[in-house]
């Protein structure tokens, strides 16, 4: 089994990035990252270190907010940074607060400034095949797969999970590269069976081991996108040892989809600092 490794893939995408930061800075823009955290989620705090320390290094400005409470605050952190000038891109982060959904949330962040994709024109534009920020996870499955050449144009692509941060902008992604594309949930009957049919079977459960052997047909590529905080550290969806003799390539946690999507945010925010000019 191949591993793809991720951190050699974001390197590589960041010395792009450092490039672009350069031009800009002659201009005397920084490009400059809002975080947004409603919640004391671990995955969501290690990200926010993640985009922090990851930010330093190719000269991306980081601000963290933590809206307190209820969510009021969020919405109206929100309303202060879409008409922040010194502010190019806008992550909130998942889970949200109790009752709110990624539309709802969404809507507030102006789509120049949408690096996550949250916005449903950003989502609906993704649809359409029209020029929008992608979600960075989405985005990094399908930048992985393009690295790793794995065919992508009449594959089969089974997508395990339809949430709005990755299971649904990946499976539009997958399809705008002419995949045949099957999205599978928690009510789907016989998963293994659905996802051992795939060439390319993609997680986003958030469900340890879920992915086992009979998920995973000789030689197919298995893109692991969860990352579950637990006592033995960030682990996936994927239960490695298992799939090991059946896949043929396997992007490791951590070390594979995490890497990439944060260097992808910061590449969209790079992005919308110029497109502010
Ligand atoms: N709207 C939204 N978009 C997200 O993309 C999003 C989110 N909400 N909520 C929280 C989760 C979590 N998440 C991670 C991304 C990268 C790493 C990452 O790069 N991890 C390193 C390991 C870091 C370590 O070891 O501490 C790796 O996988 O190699 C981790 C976690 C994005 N999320």
């Amino acid at each position: 089994m191949r591993l793809l490794d991720g951190r050699a893939m974001a390197a590589e995408i960041g010395r792009g990035v450092v490039d672009e930061v350069e031009r800009l800075a002659e201009t005397d823009v920084t490009p400059t990252l809002a975080v947004v955290v409603p919640s004391a989620d671990p995955a969501a705090l290690s990200y926010v270190q993640v985009i922090e320390r990851t930010a330093g290094k190719v000269g991306v400005a980081v601000q963290v907010h933590h809206p307190a409470g209820g969510p009021d605050e969020l919405a109206a952190v929100l309303d202060k940074l879409a008409v922040d000038r010194a502010v190019h891109g806008v992550l909130v982060q998942t889970p949200l607060p109790a009752g709110r959904t990624a539309g709802e949330v969404g809507v507030r962040i102006p789509p120049v400034k949408d690096v996550d994709g949250m916005n449903p024109l950003s989502l609906g534009r993704l649809a359409l095949g029209l020029p929008a920020f992608p979600s960075a996870t989405a985005e990094a499955v399908v930048e992985i797969l393009r690295r790793a050449e794995v065919p992508l144009a009449g594959a089969r692509a089974c997508v395990i999970g339809r949430g709005p941060v990755v299971g649904k902008p990946a499976a539009l992604l997958l399809l705008a590269e002419d995949a045949t594309v099957t999205v599978c949930h928690s009510r789907t009957k016989d998963l293994a069976t659905v996802a051992h049919e795939a060439d390319i079977v993609v997680a986003a459960v958030g469900q340890p081991k879920l992915v086992g052997a009979g998920f995973v047909r000789p030689g197919a590529t298995v893109v692991d996108v969860g990352t579950n905080v637990t006592d033995a550290g960030l682990v996936g969806d994927v239960d490695v040892d298992a799939i090991a003799p059946v896949a043929g390539a396997l992007t490791p946690v951590p070390g594979g989809v995490g890497p990439v999507t944060t260097m992808l945010l910061l590449r969209n925010t790079v992005l919308a600092a110029r497109h502010s000019r």
